[in-house]
């Protein structure tokens, strides 16, 4: 196209300079101060790429916990999937005193930035496995934990229904990879109303008995360091995500960056990183492995920016 306008002789650089300049007007949320870039006019040519082929070709893969739903609110930690079922009417004291003291030994653990992903992944195995032992033994009613949601304090970030409402309306493809629990997940995403046919869920789901009962976790266990090997067996196979070459990866922890890693002969990927705890010690490691950092932003703004821009084009 630029070609047939009179600025041919413009250098490609100025021209690429006026487009990165669009975006600044056309996705204001880009300027924010809680929004870090390595690469500002990379990303910004990548959105642009995104936004020529149109939210036809687009597919966002996305974490959930603490992703989708809010890190703190009101100061407080919201709860994620797994935290959700510490609810007396499924889990005894006892339970519940030794899932919190898992969860104080292997948290930091998970976070921690002094340590690698090989170095964490044994000891994240040994966390969900000892946890999912511990749920097992519970006995947990399967139609309890609609009210273990319900009376839980987990909120979805705000701007979060406008996220899954657009990216329906648009047919863009939503495939939500976690290592929570897929059932609670499910409810969650069922009661405030966003679960819509676009969006498919892997994660880690509890397998009932005959009654009812809990009795084991179905399939591998994913937990926060082997997204990939998930992406690659479960995600790679899901048909509704042929054809969907253009990738918006959102996630919490480097570990979710593997998560596009099953998307056969992908065009343009974005990846956008939520820091939402030990922000300095993990800042540098985040803005070198994500395209763009949001620093303790509770909101789906910048994504909903991005995804507003992209499908601001004809669908193809
Ligand atoms: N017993 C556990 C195990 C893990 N977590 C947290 O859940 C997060 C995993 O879910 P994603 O949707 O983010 O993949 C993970 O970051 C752990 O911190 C937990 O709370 N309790």
């Amino acid at each position: 196209m630029i070609y047939h306008i009179p600025w041919i002789h413009t250098p490609v650089r100025t021209v690429l300079a006026i487009w990165h300049q669009l975006s600044k007007t056309e996705i204001p949320e880009l300027a924010k101060c809680s929004v870090l870039m390595r690469e500002r006019s990379r990303v910004e040519e990548t959105i642009h790429a995104m936004q020529r082929a149109g939210a036809g070709s687009l597919q966002v893969i996305s974490d959930f916990d603490m992703t989708l739903t809010k890190f703190t609110y009101n100061g407080k930690r919201v709860p994620t999937t797994h935290n959700i079922l510490d609810n007396q009417l499924l889990i005894n004291e006892n339970c519940t005193k030794k899932m919190r003291e898992l969860l104080n030994t292997y948290y930091p653990i998970e976070i921690d930035a002094s340590l690698s992903a090989e170095e964490k992944l044994p000891l994240m195995v040994e966390w969900w496995t000892k946890v999912h032992e511990l749920l097992i033994q519970q006995k947990i009613r399967k139609d309890m934990l609609a009210v273990a949601v319900k009376e839980s304090s987990v909120m979805l970030r705000d701007g979060c229904k406008l996220f899954f409402d657009r990216l329906s309306e648009h047919q863009v493809p939503l495939l939500i990879l976690s290592a929570g629990v897929g059932d609670v997940l499910e409810e969650v995403i069922r009661q405030n109303h966003v679960f819509h046919p676009n969006v498919h869920v892997i994660s880690n789901y509890m397998d009932f008995d005959k009654t009812g009962v809990l009795r084991a976790f179905k399939g591998q266990l994913i937990h926060t360091f082997n997204k990939r090997e998930c992406a690659l067996s479960q995600a790679a196979g899901l048909r509704q995500l042929q054809g969907c070459p253009n990738v918006l990866l959102l996630g919490d922890s480097l570990g979710d960056l593997t998560m596009a890693d099953g998307v056969s002969e992908p065009k343009n990927i974005l990846t956008i990183g939520f820091l939402n705890d030990q922000v300095e010690e993990r800042k540098e490691s985040y803005i070198n492995s994500f395209d763009m950092v949001l620093v303790k932003d509770e909101t789906m703004d910048v994504p909903n920016a991005i995804i507003r821009y992209i499908s601001s084009s004809r669908d193809k």
